[in-house]
């Protein structure tokens, strides 16, 4: 069976799932794309010679009834809306982060999603395929460092454009750790306060960069995560867990080392494209195998989207109130725990 995909946004990251899908992975179709910006859309059918129809908006590709998936990979604010459109049409859906840029839209999409009885849903919380974070989850799960108390994480780009201010810290950054830190450490969150170091001389007026954020679990792990955009010399994702018998650390992006005139030295990626090429084929892939074995998808859920924002919203908070701020989620819904027998509500 061939998954026939409708896309959704057809900008940087639109046209990269384009090509995996067309190009790299199997088991998946481009049929149908759509972009505000329509020569956009036309362009990108050009380019990847694809067999698809150009619709003039979301509505009209949910409607094809060709169409088996859509992806969202247009800008965050437009995602709720066709999320919810796509869901209540009982398609399935490849959402990019975020799943919607408030806590009440996520919850409108979870409670969509219930009301059709099976998950449709998948948010591109891509970090969970990354080969490091699966091997350092992995430690942890084995109980290899005991109990988990401390984690310090790093995620730093070289630079950002004009129009990323303070809170995209958050929204548009943070928001990877935010979800990958949970579920490596099994735990839920409970408090956030965030530190605002001194501001490098490279940061745009309407960014704080870089940004300290503490967040604290339920178990009372403590979790110390730098936001820092414009460091200037690449794109650097670290990940340490510190446990009661031991340490694990996420595993360096392999990159040769060289011995050369008397210096030791290794490249630094500087682009996050490069980074995780290998997760995002990873997790489309397992999202196409997985619909067409089981009839649903098993990657990252709407509840984890869920989580993602009403966690994004406190640490906003914390960024503007320079206080410790609570992170309060509603109770996990059974349809969502992974060994709940999934009826459907209506
Ligand atoms: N998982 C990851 O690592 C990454 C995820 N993203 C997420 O993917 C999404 C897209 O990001 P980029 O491709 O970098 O942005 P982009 O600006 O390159 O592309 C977005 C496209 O969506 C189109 N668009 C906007 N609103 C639309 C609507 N209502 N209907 C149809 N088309 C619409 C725009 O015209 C544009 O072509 C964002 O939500 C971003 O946060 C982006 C980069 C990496
Ligand atoms: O998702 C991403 C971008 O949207 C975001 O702007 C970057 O900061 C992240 O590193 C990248 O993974």
């Amino acid at each position: 069976m061939t998954l026939r995909f409708g896309v959704v946004g057809t900008g940087a990251i639109g046209r990269e799932h384009i090509n995996r899908i067309t190009n790299s992975l199997s088991g998946g179709k481009i049929v149908a794309v759509t972009d505000v910006n329509q020569d956009s859309a036309k362009q990108t059918v050009e380019q990847y010679q694809l067999d698809a129809v150009v619709y003039p908006d979301d509505k009209t590709l949910i409607a094809d009834e060709n169409v088996d998936v859509v992806v969202v990979t247009s800008w965050g604010p437009a995602h709720e809306a066709t999320v919810l459109a796509a869901v209540e049409a009982g398609k399935y859906v490849f959402c990019e982060k975020p799943l919607a840029t408030t806590a009440e839209g996520c919850m409108r999409i979870v409670e969509a999603e219930m009301k059709q009885g099976k998950k449709l849903v998948q948010v591109g919380f891509m970090r969970r395929y990354d080969s490091g974070y699966v091997q350092l989850k992995e430690a942890i799960d084995k109980g290899e460092i005991g109990q988990p108390l401390m984690v310090r994480a790093v995620h730093r780009n070289p630079e950002v454009p004009e129009s990323y201010v303070t809170e995209m810290a958050v929204v548009d950054t943070l928001i990877h750790e935010i979800d990958a830190l949970h579920w490596l450490v099994n735990d839920d969150y409970k408090s956030v306060q965030v530190v605002f170091p001194r501001k490098t001389k490279y940061a745009h007026d309407k960014v704080q960069d870089p940004q300290l954020f503490t967040i604290e679990t339920n178990s009372g792990i403590v979790m110390n995560v730098e936001v820092f955009v414009n460091c200037k010399y690449g794109y650097d994702i670290q990940c340490e867990v510190i446990g009661e018998d031991g340490v694990a650390y996420l595993p360096e992006f392999p990159s040769v080392v060289t011995r050369k005139n008397g210096k030791l030295s290794s490249n630094i990626l500087q682009d996050w494209k490069y980074r995780f090429m290998e997760s995002y084929d990873v997790e489309i892939q397992d999202f196409i195998d997985s619909v067409v074995k089981n009839g649903e998808p098993q990657g990252p859920t709407s509840w984890d989207g869920y989580i993602a924002a009403v966690t994004a919203d406190a640490c906003v908070k914390a960024q503007n109130t320079g206080e410790k701020e609570a992170i309060t989620l509603q109770e996990k819904p059974a349809f969502y725990r992974k060994d709940a027998v999934c009826e459907t509500v209506n």
